[in-house]
C-alpha cells in the first residue's frame, strides 16, 4: 500500500477545505504581544506551583525568505518557534495573536504548516522512499492526486534533497544501521516539503550534525527559501556560512527580543550600541557574548548602559538588550506595521479556514495497518520469539500433563493444574504487548500532531496489524499442541470451544496490556503497572484461594479475573459430561463442577466468554481514550 504513492507538481490551493492551507507563494508571518506562561510545581511532592513567563510580549514579523531565531539556550527560541507554529499547548497563551497572510491562526496551523522537529521522527524499518511515501499518501489529497502524481512528486523530493543514493536504504534502527544524521534531517524535511508548503517551520535542524553536513542542510532551506517560501527555524550558534544564509534575524534573550530586522544589519545595530565585533570573529557567536553578556560595551557616547541610564523607567530585573531594542527604530517601524495589520483586520474573516485531514478514515487506516505489518515483518524477533515461546510452552504443557488418564485422583488435579498453567501462560505471555505504544509514542504525537492520520485510524491499525497476527494465530499453536498431547476431550466442538476460550484469554490480556501501554510514556512504569493487575487477577484466579473465604471486601476483585473466567470456561468445556473413575469410587465432571460452584449451564460456559469480551471492550476503549489524551503539546 505504501508504494501506491504520489503526485504530480500542480497546486492544491483549490482544493476542498480539508487540503492543507497556506501554499504557495510563501506568507508573510506576523506574532503581536506574545506572552507565554508556564506553571511549575516548586517541589516534587509539593502543592504549590510557579508561574513563570518564558516569551515576554514577543512582537514580530517573517517574511518569506530565511528566518532565524537565535539566542542562547533556555532563550525562548524553541518557544516562539512553537507558539507561532501552534505547538505549544494554547493553555499558556495569556495573550497575544499569530497572524498568516492577515489571517488569525490558531493551533489548527499545525495541520497545515509543515514542521520539522529537532530529532527526526522517522519509521526506522523503512526505507527514505517508503517515509516520503507514507507522508505523500497521507498528506496529499486523494481526489486532487493520483498515485503516480504522488510517485513524481516522492521522486522530485528525492532528487532535490540529494537523496538518491540513499533513496532505498532504511532509516535505521537502535539495532539496524541505516542512513546517515545528515540524510536522515534530508528525509525529516523531505517528510514536510512533500505538501509543497509555502511555510516552514524547523527547529534547531542543525543539532547533532558536523559541520558541512549542517551547511548542506542550511543551503538546501535556502534553496527551498529562493523559491519564495518563508522558512522560519531556531538555531543555536551556527558557523558563518550558514549565518550570511539568513535574510531576517530574531535574537532572543530570557524570553525577550533584543534584536529583530535583517541579519546583515545587526552587527551595525550592536556596534552602535557599542559592542565591538572583533574583524575574524564569526556574528553569530559575537552576538551570543553580547546577549551573555561576555563581551561588554565600549565606553562611547552612545554606549548602553549611558542609554539605559538615561531612559525614563528602567525597572528593576529589566533586560538592559531587550530595553535598548524597544527603543529602537527598528521596533518603532514593526509597531507601526504590526499596528496597521491589526487595524485591517476584518473580525468577520480573521478566523483561518477549518483545516481537517487529507484523507478519508478508511485510506489513514489502510495505510498505516500497511506501514505496521511491514514494520513487523522487518522487524521479527518479537514476532518470533512470542511465537517460539508459544511452541516451547506448548510442548512443555503437553510433556507435563501428557496423556492424562481417565482415573482419580489424577484425572481432576492435572485438568485443572493444566488449565490453570494454560492460563497463566496465556496471560503472562503478552506481556511484550506493553511496548506496543510506548515505542510508537514519540512517532505517533508528532505525526498525529502534523495532520498525517486521525487518533482511531492508528489505534485501530495496531489492534488489526498487531492483535490478530501476533495474539491471535500464535494461540492457535499454542493451544492445539497441548490438547492432543494432553488426551484431552476428542471432540472438534470441544477443541473449537477451548481454542475460542484460550483467544479470548489472549485478547483480554492484549488488551489490558494496551491500555496500559497508551497510558504511560517508558517502559519501566508500563512493566510495573502491567505486572500489578496480573498478578491480582491470578490470586483472584480461583485456583490458588478458595474465593468464598476471602474477605467479602476483596472477594468483588474475582470479578475483574481474567484467570478465573478463562480457568471456569475451559473447565467447564472438558469436565462437562465426563466420568472419572476409581477403584471404588465414581466421580463425574460435573460434580466437581458443582463442587467448586462453578454454574456448568450452557450459559454459565458463554457467561465467561461475554466476560473476557467485555473486558477486551473495555480495556481498548480506555487505550484509546488514553491515546487521545496524550499530551500533543510541547
Ligand atoms: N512546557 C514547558 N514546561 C516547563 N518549562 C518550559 C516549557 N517550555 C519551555 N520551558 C522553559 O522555557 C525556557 C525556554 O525554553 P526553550 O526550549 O524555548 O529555550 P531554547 O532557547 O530553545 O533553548 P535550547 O537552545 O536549549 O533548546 C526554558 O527555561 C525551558 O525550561
Amino acid at each position: 500500500m505504501l508504494d501506491e504513492v504520489v503526485v504530480n507538481e500542480q497546486s492544491s490551493t483549490d482544493a476542498d477545505e480539508s487540503v492543507p492551507c497556506f501554499q504557495t507563494p510563501g506568507p508573510t508571518v506576523t506574532f503581536h504581544q506574545i506572552r507565554y506562561r508556564i506553571k511549575e510545581r516548586l517541589g516534587m511532592f509539593s502543592c504549590q506551583w510557579r508561574e513563570k513567563d518564558i516569551l515576554k510580549d514577543v512582537s514580530g514579523i517573517m517574511n518569506p525568505g530565511m528566518n532565524a531565531i537565535m539566542g542562547p539556550t533556555g532563550s525562548g527560541k524553541t518557544s516562539l518557534l512553537d507558539v507561532i507554529a501552534g505547538r505549544k499547548d494554547p493553555k499558556g497563551l495569556k495573550s497575544g495573536q499569530v497572524l498568516v497572510d492577515n489571517t488569525i491562526v490558531t493551533s489548527d496551523l499545525r495541520l497545515c504548516s509543515a514542521y520539522v522537529v529537532q530529532n527526526d521522527i522517522l519509521m526506522g524499518t523503512l526505507t527514505v522512499r517508503e517515509n516520503l511515501a507514507f507522508s505523500a499518501n497521507l498528506r496529499l489529497s486523494l481526489k486532487e492526486y493520483s498515485s503516480s502524481d504522488k510517485e513524481m512528486r516522492v521522486n522530485s523530493v528525492i532528487q532535490e534533497l540529494g537523496l538518491k543514493d540513499c533513496a532505498d536504504t532504511k532509516i535505521g534502527t537502535m539495532f539496524l544501521r541505516g542512513v546517515s544524521g545528515g540524510e536522515k534531517k534530508r528525509c525529516s524535511i523531505g517528510m514536510e516539503l512533500i505538501t509543497s508548503p509555502s511555510l516552514l517551520f524547523l527547529d534547531e535542524p542543525t543539532t547533532g550534525l558536523d559541520a558541512n553536513t549542517a551547511n548542506s542542510i542550511m543551503e538546501l532551506l535556502q534553496n527551498i527559501s529562493k523559491k519564495g517560501k518563508t522558512v522560519i527555524f531556531s538555531i543555536h550558534q551556527p558557523r558563518y556560512s550558514i549565518f550570511r544564509q539568513f535574510d531576517h534575524l530574531t535574537l532572543m534573550n530570557k524570553g525577550e527580543i533584543i534584536y529583530a530586522g535583517a541579519a546583515d544589519k545587526a552587527i551595525i545595530y550592536f556596534e552602535d550600541l557599542g559592542y565591538k565585533c572583533e574583524p575574524f570573529n564569526n556574528p553569530a557567536d559575537f552576538f551570543l557574548d553580547v546577549t551573555n553578556g561576555t563581551i561588554r560595551p565600549h565606553k562611547s557616547s552612545n554606549n548602553i548602559s549611558e542609554k539605559c541610564s538615561s531612559s525614563e523607567e528602567m525597572v528593576d530585573n529589566e533586560n538592559p538588550l531587550a530595553v535598548m531594542y524597544r527603543k529602537s527604530p527598528y521596533f518603532t517601524k514593526l509597531k507601526d506595521r504590526l499596528t496597521e495589520i491589526s487595524d485591517g483586520l476584518d473580525p468577520e474573516v480573521t478566523k483561518g479556514d477549518k483545516i481537517g485531514y487529507a484523507t478519508p478514515f478508511y485510506y489513514q487506516l489502510l495505510l498505516v495497518s500497511g506501514r505496521t505489518i511491514r514494520n513487523i515483518l522487518r522487524n521479527p524477533q518479537t514476532s518470533y520469539a512470542q511465537l517460539f515461546l508459544n511452541i516451547f510452552f506448548g510442548i512443555l504443557v503437553g510433556l507435563i500433563y501428557y496423556q492424562i488418564p481417565h482415573t482419580l485422583p489424577e484425572a481432576l488435579q492435572n485438568r485443572t493444574g493444566a488449565f490453570f498453567f494454560l492460563v497463566i501462560n496465556m496471560v503472562f505471555g503478552n506481556l511484550s504487548a506493553v511496548e506496543l505504544f510506548v515505542s510508537e509514542r514519540e512517532l505517533f504525537i508528532h505525526e498525529n500532531s502534523s495532520g498525517f492520520y486521525r487518533t482511531s485510524a492508528y489505534f485501530l491499525s495496531k489492534v488489526f496489524a498487531d492483535l490478530i497476527p501476533n495474539r491471535i494465530l500464535p494461540v492457535f499453536i499454542f493451544s492445539a499442541i497441548p490438547y492432543f498431547m494432553m488426551g484431552l476431550k476428542p471432540e472438534v466442538e470441544a477443541f473449537f470451544l477451548y481454542c475460542v476460550t484460550m483467544s479470548m484469554v489472549s485478547l483480554s490480556a492484549v488488551s489490558l496490556a494496551f491500555l496500559v501501554s497508551a497510558s504511560v510514556g517508558s517502559f519501566a512504569m508500563a512493566n510495573i503497572l502491567i505486572a500489578l493487575p496480573y498478578v491480582f487477577m491470578m490470586v483472584f484466579g480461583g485456583f490458588l484461594v478458595n474465593l468464598n473465604s476471602m474477605l467479602s471486601g476483596l472477594s468483588w476483585l474475582k470479578w475483574a479475573s481474567i484467570f478465573r473466567y478463562g480457568y471456569n470456561a475451559l473447565a467447564i468445556n472438558e469436565l462437562k459430561d465426563q466420568v472419572f473413575t476409581d477403584n471404588l469410587t465414581r466421580v463425574t465432571g460435573d460434580m466437581y463442577l458443582d463442587h467448586q460452584e462453578i454454574d456448568r449451564s450452557a450459559w454459565g460456559f458463554w457467561e465467561n466468554q461475554v466476560a473476557l469480551a467485555g473486558i477486551m471492550f473495555v480495556c481498548l476503549i480506555l487505550a484509546y481514550v488514553q491515546l487521545c489524551r496524550i499530551n500533543r503539546w510541547k
